[in-house]
């Protein structure tokens, strides 16, 4: 169950991309999130640890910090150094998850939470700088999540969908978008999917070295 809190002030910073403060994303901070919204479980949770541990992620982005579950996992996967970029429509929510961090003794340092909407704050990231890219927001925006998401990964990077693995069971749009996801990935032949059964399910999705 998600616990909203007031309404709170969070520090941005610059993102990656000169100028790129984020500005008109700021009319967003402080939305409620939807109260059906949930947290990975530990499954999933592990099988992210178990990503970032291979790739040996030092550069992570997060769509959909919530209240940090995932971001947790994230992290404990990720090299010591390793800083996770975290974004939220939720600052009340991103406040939880840096507390739930900050009381797992994960140094403020690792972490940077920017509230905003992905789809405006993905474009501000550095292109081919990311090691690993998890997705778990609006399913129904997967595939320009996708299109945003991928070009941020360096070769041999992945991107992670929460999720989607049933989408016939689905109900439109979040069905048609889910399936869209899954014709992109199979048209791109730099792409490598994988479903994984855990949790709710995830679509991992390799960039290949030669992209
Ligand atoms: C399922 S929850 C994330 C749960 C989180 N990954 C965890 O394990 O605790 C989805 C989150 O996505 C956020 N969200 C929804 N649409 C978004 C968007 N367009 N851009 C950024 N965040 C969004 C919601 O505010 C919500 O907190």
């Amino acid at each position: 169950m998600r616990l909203v809190i007031p309404e709170t002030s969070i520090g941005t910073g610059p993102l990656d991309r000169p100028g790129s403060m984020l500005g008109d994303a700021r009319g967003s901070i402080g939305h409620a999130a939807d109260p059906a919204e949930e947290s990975i479980d530990g499954s999933a949770g592990a099988a992210l640890r178990f990503l970032a541990t291979v790739l040996r992620a030092k550069s992570v982005v997060e769509v959909g910090s919530g209240t940090g579950a995932s971001a947790s996992w994230l992290l404990r996967g990720m090299v010591p150094e390793g800083v996770l970029t975290s974004i939220d429509i939720d600052a009340a929510a991103q406040h939880i998850a840096r507390e739930a961090l900050a009381a797992q003794g994960v140094p403020r340092s690792r972490t940077r939470f920017i509230a905003g909407l992905a789809e405006r704050v993905l474009p501000k990231l550095t292109e081919g700088a990311y090691d690993l890219v998890f997705v778990d927001a609006m399913p129904a925006k997967y595939p320009a999540f996708l299109e945003l998401g991928a070009p941020l990964l360096r070769p041999g990077g992945a991107i992670v969908f929460a999720g989607p693995v049933d989408a016939a069971q689905r109900q439109e749009p979040r069905a048609q978008a889910l399936r869209e996801l899954t014709r992109a990935v199979r048209a791109d032949e730099s792409l490598v999917p994988v479903a994984l059964p855990v949790g709710d399910g995830l679509l991992a999705i390799a960039r290949t070295e030669q992209s």
